[in-house]
């Protein structure tokens, strides 16, 4: 197995606990598909090859944590009609369904794969992708058979939208019986949009009790268009993760921040977040590119953070209200909009969405029924996912905002930018 040095790194973000979680002037040796040993520049040892940073920062490729990548047309018409004033509403969402029930495979494929070659480009070492604008049981199994090949974690969202000219009750037997159980083999988890528009609380908690009978974890859709009742009933459930958040009260950011504290679902690596609760709990996901693309507020993540809860940046990359993989431009939006640290932002973006997704911790399972190492840290053991800036710290990420600043990518140890 060939070994690579990358020394000369100013500023490498580790993520552990175990040296701070930031170490300067670094070096990192990769052995195959993982790290084999990170400390100071000075006390690198040999390895078959060197790779010189000459004074730039690295950090852990991106962890996009949601996106929904599998569709086919776009939303242009739409977008323009919510700049000129319009509010996005969950209906959109049946458009972009009819262009993708009328895309062949070769064309859903084919854009998947343009935009996680995008999202590479722009640092992104790992992505979950949710099917959901199929919501037929052949469409929403194609869907996930197809984002299958191509990211890390699939999520099933059969529970997305009633689609139109069907009877909402036959609609969430459908989602909860049949389709549920011929995309379950694909999809390592379960998510629902909680919403005015969309799923009720009782359908809700339909979707997630059903996921669980079949033991698939569940996320949620929650407090996007208002406050409702997603982030509790995600806690309650003991989803890993409430996605966007817009609208919280202070029972629903104790809640986020109390599922830390003593939960359900066994150790977590609390060292990485600096938590010793020993127990995990529901991530909140913050989605800042989509906050701005529908103008709605931005979720409050500084008051997340501050309250104790664990927080993922993740791009909601989609046709309708997000349709950008950039994970540094969700970042820089964190820092100057949301009030995060830049420190805080880049590990919400890359441990954060590793904890959101359950692939913090060595052993997980990708989609092709590889076990992985674990993801969203530089430490020994960990997938060597490394993204190198053209900047000496993470700083110019919001300091630089909309520049380009990714100069190279390793993905499973490999150089893929
Ligand atoms: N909110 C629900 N689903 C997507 C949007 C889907 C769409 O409008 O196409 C989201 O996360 O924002
Ligand atoms: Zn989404």
């Amino acid at each position: 197995m060939k070994s690579l040095l990358i020394d000369g790194i100013a500023e490498l973000t580790t993520n552990d606990e175990a040296n701070g979680g930031r170490l300067r002037d670094a070096a990192v040796v990769i052995e195959g598909d993982r790290i084999a040993w990170v400390g100071s520049g000075s006390a690198a040892p040999e390895a078959d090859e060197r790779f010189d940073a000459a004074g730039r920062a690295i950090l852990p490729g991106w962890v996009d944590s949601h996106t929904h990548l599998v569709f086919g047309g776009d939303r242009t018409a739409e977008f323009e009609a919510r700049m000129a004033g319009e509010a996005y509403a969950a209906g959109g969402i049946n458009v972009t369904v009819e262009a993708t029930r009328a895309a062949s495979d070769a064309q859903l494929e084919a854009n998947l794969a343009r935009l996680v070659s995008e999202a590479v480009r722009g640092g992104t070492t790992a992505i979950e992708t949710k099917t959901g604008y199929g919501l037929t049981v052949a469409d929403e199994l194609r869907s996930a058979r197809i984002a299958a090949r191509h990211v890390e974690a699939v999520t099933f969202l059969g529970a997305h939208v009633t689609p139109g000219g069907t009877d909402p009750d036959a609609y969430l037997e459908l989602v909860t019986g049949p389709m549920l159980d011929a995309v379950a083999p694909h999809a390592s988890a379960v998510d629902v949009f909680c919403e005015t528009g969309a799923f009720d609380e009782a359908a809700s908690r339909r979707v997630l009790e059903a996921a669980a009978a079949r033991g698939l974890a569940t996320r949620v859709h929650g407090n996007q268009l208002g406050h409702g009742p997603g982030v509790r009933l995600a806690v309650e459930h003991g989803a890993l993760s409430v996605d966007h958040l817009g609208f919280l009260d202070d029972a629903d950011v104790e809640a986020l921040a109390r599922s830390w504290d003593a939960g359900p679902r066994g150790a977590v690596a609390d060292s990485a977040h600096g938590r010793g609760s020993g127990a995990r709990g529901t991530v909140a996901t913050v989605l800042p590119a989509c906050d701005l693309s529908t103008r709605m507020p931005l979720a409050p993540a500084r008051r997340l953070i501050d309250a104790g809860a664990v927080v993922a940046i993740a791009s909601n990359c989609n046709p309708g209200t997000s349709y950008t993989s950039s994970m540094g431009f969700c970042v820089a939006t964190a820092v100057l909009q949301m009030g995060l640290t830049v420190a805080e932002a880049v590990r919400a973006a890359t441990l954060g969405g590793a904890v959101a997704l359950g692939t913090d911790r060595d052993g997980w399972t990708d989609p092709r029924g590889a076990q992985q190492p674990a993801l969203g840290a530089v430490r020994p053991g960990a997938r060597a996912d490394l993204q190198m800036l053209e900047a000496p710290s993470a700083t110019h990420l919001a300091y630089r905002p909309g520049m380009l600043l990714t100069a190279a990518v390793w993905k499973a140890g490999a150089r893929v930018v």
